[in-house]
């Protein structure tokens, strides 16, 4: 893991007078999940959006896998897949259905079920995508983020409104897809969730990096610092008791 695979320097975005990115630099190493935090309007989404190349920068560089964002686009959106906050997909089609139109689109050949299987939906390959779950659809959207066989996939949120069962589990396909080799990028507002995937973290607050390290390197640094909490910490916590009272497995079913 020691490959620069996303490089981003000195990034800028102006929305009219207002600067939602003022001089962002950061490197993504291949093979590493690597989060984004923050609290909302920091500019998370922005400075995904410009590395997915949907979106333009004002000023600043951008690398990804040796490709500059300048002057090839059209070639880096062929080695990333992107999840969207909210992803719409046609009513009337079932998973196999939509995997399938994908895939054209991509000029892939893809087995529907094999890739459903990578994300656990293979009894929902009939099902359309509205008689799905909230964990279930988070989980087709990432299943789509994968058809054009990525380098790099970005993932904006991908936990949000699921309940615990469908997180880890979600937690766990993310780990798996990184272990076959795909860089990972995320941006989450839950810090156990950053703890427990992300290798690195940058914390962004009002267009700016203000941290960037390890989960643990971070709290080191701030216990170092004379940092202690109110009070003692628990053994466990109410999450802990719900996963204990009701099991790791998936719910939705
Ligand atoms: N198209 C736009 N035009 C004007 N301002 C915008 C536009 N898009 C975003 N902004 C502003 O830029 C700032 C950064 O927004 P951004 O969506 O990047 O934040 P974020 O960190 O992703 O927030 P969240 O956690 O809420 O998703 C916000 O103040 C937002 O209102």
């Amino acid at each position: 893991m020691n490959k620069v695979i996303i490089s981003v320097k000195d990034l800028h975005k102006q929305y009219g007078d207002f600067k939602a990115v003022k001089g962002i630099s950061f490197d993504v190493m291949e093979g590493e999940i690597f989060g984004l935090l923050g609290p909302n309007g920091a500019g998370k989404s922005t400075t995904l959006e410009i590395i997915e190349t949907l979106r333009s920068k004002t000023s600043g560089e951008v690398i990804v896998n040796g490709l500059n964002l300048d002057d090839a686009p059209n070639e880096i959106k062929k080695i990333i897949g992107v999840q969207l906050q909210t992803s719409g997909y046609y009513p009337g089609l079932n998973l196999t259905e939509l995997i399938t139109l994908f895939a054209g689109l991509y000029n892939q050949d893809t087995d529907p079920l094999a890739l459903l299987d990578t994300v656990n939906l293979r009894d929902k390959a009939k099902a359309k995508y509205k008689e799905l779950s909230g964990g279930q659809k988070q989980r087709f959207s990432i299943a789509t983020t994968l058809i054009n066989k990525p380098k790099i996939i970005f993932l904006d949120e991908p936990t949000t409104g699921l309940d615990p069962q469908a997180r880890r589990n979600l937690w766990d396909l993310i780990q798996e897809i990184r272990s076959r080799g795909t860089t990972v990028i995320i941006t989450t507002h839950y810090m156990d969730e950053a703890e427990v995937l992300c290798d690195r973290v940058a914390i962004i607050d009002s267009g700016k990096i203000i941290s960037l390290n390890t989960p643990d390197k971070l709290i080191d640094e701030l216990v170092a610092s004379g940092f202690e909490k109110p009070k003692e910490v628990k053994q466990a916590t109410l999450e802990d008791v719900f996963i204990h009272l009701t099991g790791k497995a998936l719910r939705e079913d």
